[in-house]
């Protein structure tokens, strides 16, 4: 049996055909703790391109070495590894040169892949949609593009050879055979494709604004739980996984927040160094951030490290263009958030709404705030309004929300949120809440 197994390009002699994956990482700054999380997530994200974790290698050095990525001393120590443990492929914490991933490849004798094309493979897997599968081609292409020249045979280790295997789900044409030029031919197909797929989206967001109905936007890093927060505020029935990236394209939902109607937005999550040609790629679906009138950033609180999660959504959000967008943090999974982790969380977001889209606690609270930050005020005011005073009803209408009407024979009884610039003006006309013969 040994003797016949040849490590991963041989197809059909592996009794399982699970991938077997070593990680390797270099370890350059940060704490032990962020050097242990890069690496845990690296292992969640090859479990989500359905391949297994065998091993894990990391390196501490000042930087990556130019010519291998880990130390040529470290890789040889990998190559007995290999073969030991049947490891098909390695995959690299990073995203490493056409040359670097050739020469390991040689040293280790194994298939050698990068973080980059590990989370372009989850994604060509995911993508189902016709906009989402001309996204993740046009990364890929963008991806393969420098490292088609000048690689001769060892192209053909790094791109998989014979169909199956990790980052191997090419779109379809990029594979050695092909030169640079057909690539650029199908790049311009692919991007003038997707031109006119955003050219739609783009319209039906305009009707969306059209009928100023306000748009709110599920945002935040990979299995946040955001689908499912979805789902239990619209009723919606969007796939939800315990694995990265489960949402590709975006699902849009109405939903009643106080006496408002807003739709709500899932969109594809985000992860630490998120490859840029997958943002490029998805700029069309991330415009359903950008353009939103608030982002609801949903945060999983019973992950070891929210903050540095909250920090990369940020940065992502900031890099497309909507850090001027209102945000509301939803630390979600409070369910499941281990001891005083709330608390640390609050500490350092304290306009954080707790909730868990499992149990459903705290969500008609996050749907208040909604509410308020859509209206653009924490002001709520019950009010008599004399018939006499229909102007200044109307305005009620347009600025604010208007969460209960009744006609009476003195007037018109409203509850109300009411804009700060409005709030002034209707003073007078507030019911007392503590009325005559109240407590
Ligand atoms: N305990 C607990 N688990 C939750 C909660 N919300 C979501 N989950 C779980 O977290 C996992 C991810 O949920 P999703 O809703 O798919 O997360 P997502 O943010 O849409 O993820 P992607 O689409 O992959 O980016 C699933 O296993 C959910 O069941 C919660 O409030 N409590
Ligand atoms: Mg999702």
């Amino acid at each position: 049996m040994a003797e016949l197994t040849v490590r991963g390009r041989t197809e059909g002699n592996r009794v399982s055909s699970t991938e077997r994956v070593m990680l390797v990482g270099v370890w350059t700054s940060g704490t032990a703790e962020d050097a242990a999380g890069d690496l845990a997530e690296l292992a969640a994200l090859v479990e989500a391109a359905g391949a297994e974790v065998v091993h894990e290698v990391v390196q501490r050095r000042d930087k990556p070495d130019p010519a291998t990525y880990i130390g040529s001393g470290k890789a040889a120590e990998l190559t007995g590894l290999v073969a030991d443990l049947e490891v098909d492929t390695i995959v690299c914490d990073g995203e490493l040169s056409p040359a670097q991933l050739v020469r390991l490849a040689d040293l280790v004798d194994a298939k050698v892949i990068d973080r980059t094309a590990l989370i372009l493979d989850i994604f060509a897997q995911r993508a189902t949609s016709r906009e989402g599968r001309a996204q993740v081609a046009l990364a890929q292409m963008q991806y393969m593009m420098p490292r088609l020249r000048g690689l001769g045979r060892s192209l053909s280790r790094l791109s998989g050879g014979s169909g199956g295997g990790l980052a191997t789900r090419g779109p379809g044409e990029t594979k050695i055979e092909t030169d640079r030029r057909r690539l650029r031919d199908n790049m311009e197909s692919v991007r003038r494709e997707l031109e006119q797929m955003e050219n739609g989206r783009a319209l039906r967001r305009k009707r969306r604004r059209g009928s100023n109905i306000p748009s709110v936007a599920l945002a935040g890093y990979t299995n946040a739980g955001k689908s499912s927060l979805l789902n239990r505020l619209t009723g919606a029935d969007v796939l939800v996984k315990d694995a990265l990236f489960a949402t590709l394209d975006p699902t849009v939902r109405r939903v009643r927040a106080g006496g408002r109607v807003c739709t709500l937005t899932d969109t594809v999550g985000f992860v630490s160094r998120l490859p840029h040609h997958l943002v490029d790629a998805f700029r069309s679906t991330l415009e359903e951030v950008t353009e939103a009138d608030l982002v609801l950033h949903v945060v999983d609180s019973s992950h070891p490290d929210p903050l540095r999660q909250i920090e990369t959504v940020r940065a992502v959000i900031g890099d497309i263009g909507g850090a001027g967008v209102p945000e509301i943090l939803v630390a979600n999974k409070a369910d499941a958030a281990p001891e005083g982790a709330l608390e640390r969380l609050l500490a350092a977001e304290p306009a954080a709404e707790v909730v868990s889209a499992r149990t459903g606690a705290g969500v008609d609270r996050l749907l208040d705030r909604v509410a308020e930050r859509l209206s653009g005020t924490g002001l709520q005011m019950e009010l008599l309004l004399p018939y006499t005073e229909g102007g200044l009803l109307t305005r009620i209408h347009d600025e604010g929300t208007v969460l209960r009407e009744e006609h009476t024979g003195t007037g018109v009884r409203l509850t109300a949120r009411v804009p700060e610039r409005l709030a002034a003006e209707v003073e007078p006309h507030r019911e007392r809440q503590d009325g005559p013969g109240g407590p």
